[in-house]
């Protein structure tokens, strides 16, 4: 059996993952927190789960990592410099695992490698994420990824991250964010959950990859994969892709 306590667990994603948890016959739910609830009953856990907000899970990890605790991080934010920071902190505490994924749906983390496949044999690539209103960050963690994974795909064929563009005038936004030097657009519409399209295109032709979370349970088999395996992986884990052999 698997101790997991879960930070920020009446969110949308902390309540869907307890209640996955308590529906697992290997996990026991042993601690649910929330915003300005008292860490403690945490060390109660064998692996700690954060979907909490980009502005609190740094502290929460390490906490966590401080205290000999395992991490599974949905939560988004994570930049280069951030992932440093839980490396060094990691550093102190050579035995304990944290996994840091931007998204565990299967078939998102699916969309975002056949993206970096493709991404070589085309001439632009522009990526659009959909996403509920009620989401904090933009662009989402997601395209943020995607968007670095093309690139470096496009880097090493000896591509440009971006494709040839002639709009000189624009309104500020228009034509997105860049990240990584790929253009991101940010959709947030009523109805919606967690949507993506990578848009590719090149001589007369476009191939658009979509991928659709249509309910949070989408993501519980990639967190709960990752629940089971963090032990057996000490360090930092970026994105489920290893646990996947991919
Ligand atoms: N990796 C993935 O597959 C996915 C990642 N996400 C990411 O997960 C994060 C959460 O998303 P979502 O569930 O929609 O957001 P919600 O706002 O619904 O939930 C976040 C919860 O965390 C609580 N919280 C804030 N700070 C703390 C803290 N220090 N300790 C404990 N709880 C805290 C919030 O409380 P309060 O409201 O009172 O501040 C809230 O209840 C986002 O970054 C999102 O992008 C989402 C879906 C999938
Ligand atoms: O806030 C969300 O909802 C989601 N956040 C993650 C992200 O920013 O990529 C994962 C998924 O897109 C849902």
């Amino acid at each position: 059996m698997i101790n997991v306590a879960v930070l920020g667990s009446r969110g949308r994603m902390g309540a869907t993952v307890c209640a996955a948890v308590e529906a697992a016959d290997d996990l026991a739910l042993v601690a649910a927190i929330d915003a300005g609830e008292d860490r403690s009953a945490l060390t109660k856990a064998d692996v700690v789960v954060d979907f909490t907000s980009p502005s609190a899970v740094m502290d929460n990890v390490r906490w966590c990592v401080e205290n000999g605790l395992h991490a599974v991080v949905g939560t988004t934010g994570f930049d280069d410099a951030r992932l440093a920071q839980v490396r060094g902190w990691l550093a102190a505490s050579p035995e304990v695992g944290v996994l840091v994924a931007p998204n565990f749906g299967i078939a998102a983390v699916l969309m975002m490698r056949f993206a970096a496949q493709a991404a070589p044999f085309f001439e632009s690539v522009e990526i659009v994420e959909l996403h509920h209103p009620n989401k904090v960050d933009a662009p989402s963690g997601t395209a943020r990824r995607t968007a670095e994974l093309v690139a470096a795909a496009r880097r090493e064929a000896g591509l440009d991250p971006a494709g040839p563009d002639a709009t000189t005038t624009a309104l500020d936004g228009a034509r997105g964010a860049t990240v990584a030097g790929v253009p991101v657009h940010a959709v947030r519409l009523g109805g919606l959950v967690a949507h993506q399209e990578v848009l590719l295109g090149g001589s007369g032709e476009t191939l658009t990859i979509r991928h659709d979370s249509l309910d949070r349970t989408s993501f519980m088999p990639g967190v709960l994969l990752a629940v089971r395996q963090i032990a057996s992986r000490p360090g930092l884990t970026v994105g489920l892709d290893p646990l996947l052999d991919l």
